[in-house]
């Protein structure tokens, strides 16, 4: 067959058909240039038959210009991609771009220069340049990250390069990665993780899709456990994919597995470098890349000999991408592992319900570590009722608390407070003219930093300095901070123990890899007494001298009234706790809470996970939410209001009447301005047996929009605003 028909990634265009030149062979999967128009573009030559589109006589298509020298896409890779697109309803293109995200790759084998020193000396030596050569011996790397180990500037450095003190290197890119060894420090495992470890090694031996949820307490060792079939698969030759929700979770990670496997893995997410990225894009899809560790996008590149997917923390929402495609990594995955025929394993101490109710119909297999390794114990848990303990005027840590932060110092113990939020105060206002202070493009307070002297939105990124004055009513020295953030809490703790050694962990503080690395040392060395944090430091941490834990707020989580609102303020609070007592000493944690008799919170404090989990089955099933029931959200947006409104008018009034499908709306969303464009929102709930995606796209394909208007579908929603 000479003619291919192309999958562009151009979401705008559908597919194509070339004619293949003379010669020329492209099986599917294969990524090639094509001519379009005076342009060219890159597309994957699909499978017939699998793509909708007319046939175009053979004599007028034009062929295509090059075959790119890589392997084509794997099978199971392009029904993923097929499913993805259109479990999700977006479009094909958008999702093979996450196949394709190095475009660098594309291109073929490259070198690049790398400098190091030559030996020689210069013919002037000054201090800077004595200190920059001592600190460059043994190292060999771009000129920027030589810059970095030495602390000078490039100037500097290319000043040695002319004297001859430095040379260039011409390093492949894609050189090989140190291979890891799967015999390397293999651990003692307790005979619960034995158990569990070796039904998941047969999994990996049998190759056959498996989907696992592995239900262990926080410190059960989950990691040390599910090290063992990524052992087998490395036995075997085949490659590991591991899924971790956070970039600061990465270096804790990294380490352990060095420890375990005697070498790194391959990293992956947004942050790498191009060079970086390229590299292990290549890696990956020459099968030479054993375990890749990342980020949600990690999961759509073209593994060519997967053996074994992770999914660790799986409760994690971070999992949930919210732009562009809107798809769910941990669902995915699983998808994924059904595609390519291996097992799949959910790790978590609070499993999402949805994977609870997966595991009780049979369909994932349930592995559980129930207990604490080497003996630790799981912390005890008190409420502090703060309608009766209340903290004092403009103070939010209540005496109990208080005390027990004391009794931590004095017995050199590490605490804990959690605080899921970022900065010093969530809104500022004028005492003299009520004035307050809110984000220019979207309907969100601005949120001040005193770290950084600056006030923020969390939706979009946008900043200002904190004014001197009131923009609105001239007058100085009359802001006001309402409400805390965890610099706040910082500041508190500082008043009541000025001797205390503190850290704020924060996505602001630990914002690069070595941050994190370095407060996670620090943590680890007792060279922290009291660490202040948001939901970063509920995940996976394991500090052995941490023993209290307290949470601020509890009620916070449960204030936004969406969906799962109950089940996220449950797994944060139980992960957060999870973090103390983990070593040898019992931990204790404290939950500041004006509820103390709301569900979640009563099952948090009695520690009865199973009897929390079961009142929210039935809430939801009476609710028609998932997994009962399905949810889908469809958000229109403009930056003209009106536009905007009109385009949600039009939409509703062309809303399909089903009886298994309920479609609320259109209403502003409850963020109605986010980056400077007006929104307003369908919320669809529909029953298991509707073909929820169908009527998606039949209600929406037959509406016409106004170019400014945007549509997004977002299939099982987790944010509802
Ligand atoms: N078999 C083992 N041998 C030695 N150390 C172990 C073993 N199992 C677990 N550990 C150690 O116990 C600690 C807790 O394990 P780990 O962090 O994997 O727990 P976890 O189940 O992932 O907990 P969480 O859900 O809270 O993140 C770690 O320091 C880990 O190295
Ligand atoms: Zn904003």
């Amino acid at each position: 067959m000479n003619r291919v028909r192309l999958l562009v990634l151009n979401a705008a265009l559908g597919p194509l058909d070339y004619r293949l030149p003379e010669g020329v062979d492209a099986p599917a999967g294969s990524v090639v240039i094509a001519p379009l128009g005076p342009r060219k573009v890159t597309g994957i030559v699909w499978d017939e038959g699998r793509l909708p589109g007319a046939e175009i006589a053979f004599e007028r298509l034009r062929p295509i210009l090059e075959v790119l020298p890589v392997p084509p896409l794997p099978a199971p890779l392009r029904r993923l991609i097929e499913w993805t697109a259109d479990y999700y309803c977006a479009p094909l293109a958008s999702v093979a771009r996450m196949a394709l995200a190095s475009g660098g790759a594309l291109g073929g084998p490259a070198t690049m220069t790398e400098y190091r020193l030559s030996g020689g000396t210069p013919e002037r030596m000054t201090p800077q340049r004595r200190a920059a050569i001592e600190a460059l011996e043994g190292e060999q790397g771009t000129m920027r990250e030589l810059a970095g180990i030495a602390g000078v500037s490039e100037g500097v450095l290319r000043g040695l390069v002319n004297q001859g003190v430095i040379e260039p290197v011409t390093v492949a890119i894609d050189r090989p990665y140190t291979p890891a060894d799967p015999g390397h420090a293999p651990p003692d495992l307790s005979p619960e993780q034995s158990a569990v470890a070796a039904r998941l090694v047969a999994a990996v031996t049998a190759r056959k899709f498996a989907p696992f949820l592995l239900d262990g307490v926080t410190g059960s060792g989950k990691t040390e456990t599910y090290f063992e079939p990524v052992a087998e698969a490395l036995r075997l030759g085949r490659q590991v994919l591991v899924l971790l929700p956070e970039i600061a979770l990465t270096e804790n990670f990294l380490a352990r597995f060095a420890a375990r496997f005697g070498a790194a893995p391959v990293l992956w997410h947004s942050s790498l470098k191009s060079t970086e990225r390229r590299r292990a894009w290549r890696a990956i899809a020459d099968g030479s890349a054993q375990v890749v560790v990342g980020a949600r996008s990690a999961l759509f590149l073209p593994y060519a000999n997967l053996g074994l997917i992770v999914v660790d923390e799986a409760h994690e929402i971070s999992f949930k991408q919210d732009d562009g495609v809107r798809y769910n990594a941990r669902d995915v995955s699983v998808m994924r592992a059904r595609f390519e025929a291996i097992p799949v394993v959910l790790a978590s101490a609070t499993p999402a319900l949805e994977s609870l109710h997966m595991a009780a119909q049979g369909i994932y297999e349930k592995l559980d570590l129930p207990s604490r390794f080497g003996g630790a114990s799981l912390p005890t848990v008190r409420l502090i009722n703060l309608t009766e303990e209340k903290p004092g005027s403009q103070r939010w840590l209540a005496g109990p608390l208080v005390d027990a932060l004391r009794d931590r110092l004095d017995k050199g113990e590490q605490s804990l407070l959690f605080l899921n939020r970022r900065g010093y105060a969530p809104l500022t206002l004028c005492r003299n003219c009520g004035h307050r202070f809110k984000c220019p493009s979207c309907s969100a307070w601005l949120v001040e930093h005193r770290l950084s002297s600056r006030l923020a939105c969390h939706h979009c990124g946008f900043e200002t300095r904190v004014p001197d004055a009131c923009p609105e009513c001239g007058e100085s020295d009359c802001l006001v901070a309402c409400g805390p953030g965890v610099e706040r809490i910082a500041d508190e703790v500082r008043d009541l123990f000025p001797e205390a050694r503190i850290s704020v962990a924060t996505s602001d503080t630990l914002n690069t890899p070595e941050r994190a690395a370095q407060f996670i040392a620090e943590a680890e060395n007792k060279a922290i007494d009291i660490i202040i944090g948001t939901q970063l430091v509920t995940k996976g941490f394991h500090f052995p001298e941490l023993t209290l834990v307290g949470v601020v707020d509890a009620d916070l989580g449960l204030e936004g009234g969406d969906l799962r609102a109950a089940e996220r303020t449950y797994s944060q609070v139980a992960q957060v706790a999870g973090r103390a007592g983990r070593g040898a000493k019992p931990g204790e944690v404290l939950i500041q809470t004006r509820h103390p008799d709301a569900p979640v919170i009563a099952a948090l404090a009695d520690g009865d996970r199973d009897a929390f989990y079961a009142a929210e089955t039935e809430a939801r099933r009476d609710a028609g939410a998932p997994p009962f029931g399905r949810w889908a959200a469809i958000i229109l947006s403009s930056e003209d209001e009106r536009e905007a409104r009109e385009a949600a008018v039009r939409l509703g009034d062309a809303r399909p009447r089903l009886d298994d499908v309920q479609i609320l709306g259109p209403a502003p969303a409850p963020l109605a301005l986010l980056r400077g464009r007006y929104r307003y929102r369908f919320l669809v709930n529909a029953r298991r047996s509707a073909n929820l995606q169908a009527c998606l796209r039949d209600w929406i394909g037959a509406v016409q929009f106004a170019p400014g208007v945007r549509v997004g579908v977002d299939i099982d929603p987790y944010s509802f605003v």
